[in-house]
């Protein structure tokens, strides 16, 4: 198979409770892939798995056709495997510009030496400027990240991910906590994200969702119950059955 990425059979419990559940799926090149699910389906949970922060009880992570499972997390991010997080991991004192030219330093090695001497670093400062134009965010890149909308600071989480130039982007609810004023913001970044990227990304604004993505993953008690095309996911009966079971919880919870 040609599949860029793949994953087979990942399957973790907790104690007794299953959270994934024998979970097989591939990303071609290119790939714009939405998961979605109730809340606890195991979405962060998946992705966990797939970058190494988590360990399965069962299955494998493949990409370029080389077995990633017994790989931890750095390995994984130096072979492309890259993942945001749901909440922001920024220093609220340093510039976004600073935050992607550490990232291409510490890609390249360089990291430890001062910050300082690369600001004339025509190949890094190419690079950066690039990144932070695809995100949108030239004009506060030298502004201090407490300084900027929270829309932004997510942006900026997906600008130090592409400097570690991944070849499989895991986006965790990239609008999760954004204005919704803010979000077109977010959805024109994604759209200018590179082509050939394999992009998968968990979110629970389905506005977003529909708009980003080719094909929709739905994972319920950490299975999936549906695969296929954005326009026909709302119809399944099985979402439907999943997303009511989960609101009826919700209700009787509440
Ligand atoms: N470290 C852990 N130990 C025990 N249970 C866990 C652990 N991490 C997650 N879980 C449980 O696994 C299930 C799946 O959690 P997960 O965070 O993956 O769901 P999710 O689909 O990402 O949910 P949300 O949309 O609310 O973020 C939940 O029932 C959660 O309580």
């Amino acid at each position: 198979m040609s599949d860029l990425f793949r994953v087979e059979g990942l399957t973790k419990s907790f104690g007794g409770l299953a959270v994934s559940r024998d979970i097989s799926l591939s990303m071609p090149e290119g790939e714009r892939l939405a998961l979605i699910g109730p809340n606890g389906a195991g979405k962060t949970t998946f992705v966990n798995l797939v970058t190494g922060q988590l360990a399965p009880s069962a299955g494998r992570v493949i990409l370029n056709g080389e077995d990633v499972t017994g790989l931890g997390a750095v390995r994984r991010v130096r072979k492309g495997l890259v993942r945001t997080f749901q909440v922001t991991r920024l220093f609220s004192d340093m510039t976004p510009e600073e935050h992607v030219t550490l990232t291409v330093l510490q890609r390249e090695g360089k990291a430890s030496r001062l910050l300082g001497r690369f600001h004339g670093n025509s190949q890094v400062s190419g690079e950066v400027e690039s990144i932070l134009a695809t995100l949108g965010l030239i004009e506060v890149a030298r502004r201090k990240v407490r300084e900027i909308a929270y829309g932004q600071q997510r942006l900026l989480e997906i600008a130090i991910a592409l400097a570690l130039r991944p070849k499989v982007l895991l986006l965790d609810e990239p609008a999760a906590g954004v204005p919704s004023s803010d979000t077109p913001r977010i959805e024109q970044a994604l759209e200018r994200l590179p082509p050939s990227l394999a992009v998968l990304m968990i979110e629970h604004d389905m506005d977003l969702v529909f708009r980003f993505a080719k094909r929709v993953v739905v994972l319920a008690a950490g299975e999936i119950i549906f695969e296929g095309l954005p326009s026909e996911v709302a119809a399944d009966p099985k979402v439907r059955e999943a997303y009511l079971g989960s609101y009826a919880n919700a209700r009787s919870v509440a």
